[in-house]
């Protein structure tokens, strides 16, 4: 029987980076990576600097191919494989399951904070003016000046950008969460923030993934974890 709970796995999963630019030099990061997390835990991904956390995590997003493996993930009902999914699923999957908050915001000029939260919300049908709603709460509540809100936010500060970039990946509330260091630009202030965000997630039933240089966020948040050297270690 299928334990529904899980919300994401993945098995055997292999990605190694082929540099053809540079004389095709082959760097294998990790080649049976296996993990799985349920509704409303949080999987910490560990493992020294270079080690492939924030490559896993792409993998899992479907920024990166693996070369081998499965990974899947809890959509509309039933389990979607992702590797080699069409990119119409993979679309669909991240339009209502599966939402990514990356270490950079990726800045689109000339669209205004504001729109740039709302997008999530529209694009699952929400009206307006309830995505208005929502991403102002969300901008207050994350110390976002309201004078800001009708920027492009191509000229924040670092920490403003990250802030922006939580704020769209969180509002969606969708079922698994995928987080690449979501507050390594913040104050102390703003990172206590994130954590409530991440435990208001957590309790609503969200599974996350997250990789947390920052030990105290990493304690506050994780319920277990991964150490993505492991198929290594066990070579
Ligand atoms: N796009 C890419 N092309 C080629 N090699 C890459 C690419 N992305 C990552 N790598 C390599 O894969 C390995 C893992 O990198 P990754 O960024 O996943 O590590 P990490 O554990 O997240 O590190 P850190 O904690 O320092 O952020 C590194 O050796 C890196 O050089």
């Amino acid at each position: 029987m299928e334990d529904q709970s899980i919300m994401l796995e993945a098995r055997d999963l292999a990605k190694c980076f082929t540099l053809h630019m540079q004389g095709g030099v082959d760097i294998p990061v990790f080649e049976s990576a296996a993990l799985s997390v349920r509704a409303g835990d949080c999987l910490v991904l560990a493992g020294p600097s270079g080690a492939g956390k924030s490559t896993l995590l792409r993998c899992l997003y479907g920024n990166y191919l693996a070369q081998a493996g499965s990974i899947r993930v809890r959509h509309c009902g039933g389990m979607v494989e992702l590797v080699g999914a069409e990119p119409r699923v993979i679309l669909n999957v991240r339009r209502l399951t599966l939402g990514y908050v990356s270490q950079f915001l990726r800045v689109i000029p000339r669209v205004s904070t504001l729109d740039l939260v709302m997008e999530p919300l529209l694009s699952r049908g929400l009206t307006k003016e309830e995505a208005r709603e929502r991403a102002e709460a969300l901008l207050a509540r994350l110390n976002i000046p309201r004078t800001l809100w009708q920027l492009a936010p191509s000229t924040f500060s670092g920490g403003e950008q990250q802030r922006v970039n939580i704020a769209r990946g969180l509002i969606a509330d969708y079922p698994v969460m995928l987080l690449d260091e979501p507050t390594a630009s913040l104050d102390a202030t703003n990172r206590k923030t994130v954590i409530e965000l991440i435990h208001d997630a957590l309790a609503r039933g969200t599974a996350v993934v997250g990789i947390f240089h920052d030990d105290a966020v990493r304690n506050a948040v994780c319920t277990h974890s991964y150490d993505v050297t492991r198929d290594r270690l066990a070579a």
